[in-house]
């Protein structure tokens, strides 16, 4: 089987401090995405090239549809609902109310409509953290939350199979991706299991998501890479380098999905990494993979 040559453009070169979560929006042709200690929920046109941006008043992590309008988020420790024209965010529900320096970090919405997002302590340097301090919760439609479980360092990528019979999770401090069980018709997870350890060169897991073929796609954070992985098999297909160490998550969008997005950050780089690499808190368009990605789910509440 011959591999189709992908190619690699940064489509965004403001240097964001610490990109994450993008998000396709079919209906706007645009590419959500957050600068989490900057605050700021952005919305990238891929028609006009410009970009919006909403700002909040702590670290927004993760952004997703929802079906209702306008948006969700994941800001500090709370579950918001964000209405793009006038800017505001309504707290929907608050978690880790015991835990002060605890944040949200990564989120996405399930196929049912429920939004999933996992906890962390607060960074003093990127994946320098008090361990064990975050969990995964889920913000059900009727705005209750669900924990499943506690004990996680760096809460990150997540995704669902094709037939939503198995949850992916990364936590990334375990250099594992990891598969659940999973019930959608409750949203009760079980079996855990790892279906991927990285290699040393790969460094940190961080944001994740699934293409048609049912294979997952992780950003490798300090490893300046996406790799395509066969969560059966436990092997790596496929290794798409990108011109930044710091690749923090990635997601299918513009035309049929037939493109990747692969966001960056520059927080935790010295002057040196920055001159060399000046397109470090771009964000990346990859096309010529030759796989599709899926529409995202919107959060149904
Ligand atoms: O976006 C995230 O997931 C974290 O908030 C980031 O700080 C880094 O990606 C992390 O340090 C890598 O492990
Ligand atoms: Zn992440």
């Amino acid at each position: 089987m011959t591999m189709s040559s992908a190619k690699i453009e940064c489509v965004l070169r403001e240097n964001w401090r610490c990109g994450e979560s993008p998000v396709w929006e079919e209906a706007s042709n645009s590419l959500l995405f957050v600068d989490i200690p900057a605050k700021k929920v952005c919305r990238w046109d891929s028609l006009s090239k410009e970009v919006q941006q909403v700002t909040v008043d702590a670290p927004v992590s993760s952004v997703a549809l929802r079906h209702s309008g306008g948006y969700v988020a994941t800001v500090g420790t709370k579950f918001c609902a964000l209405n793009w024209e006038d800017q505001s965010a309504v707290v929907l529900a608050t978690v880790d109310k015991d835990k002060k320096n605890n944040r949200f970090n990564d989120g996405k919405v399930d196929p049912a409509g429920r939004y999933f997002a996992g906890t962390m302590a607060e960074e003093t340097a990127p994946a320098v953290l008090e361990r064990h301090q975050g969990s995964l919760y889920s913000l059900f439609p009727d705005h209750h939350v669900e924990k499943y479980f506690d004990q996680v360092d760096i809460s990150n990528g997540l995704d669902w199979s094709l037939d939503h019979k198995i949850f992916y999770y990364i936590d990334s401090l375990s250099y594992s991706v990891d598969a659940f069980d999973y019930d959608l018709q409750t949203g009760k997870i079980s079996n855990r299991r790892s279906v991927y350890k990285l290699e040393k060169e790969e460094q940190i897991p961080d944001g994740m998501c699934i293409d048609v073929e049912g294979k997952l796609w992780v950003a490798c954070y300090n490893g300046g890479r996406v790799i395509r992985l066969d969560p059966e098999t436990g092997k790596r297909l496929r290794t798409v380098k990108l011109p930044v160490v710091k690749t923090t998550s990635c997601c299918f969008g513009g035309k049929d999905y037939s493109e990747m997005y692969v966001t960056s950050a520059r927080d935790g780089m010295d002057p040196e990494g920055l001159l060399q690499q000046p397109e470090a808190g771009g964000i990346f368009k990859i096309t010529g993979l030759g796989v599709k990605g899926i529409p995202p789910y919107p959060y149904a509440g």
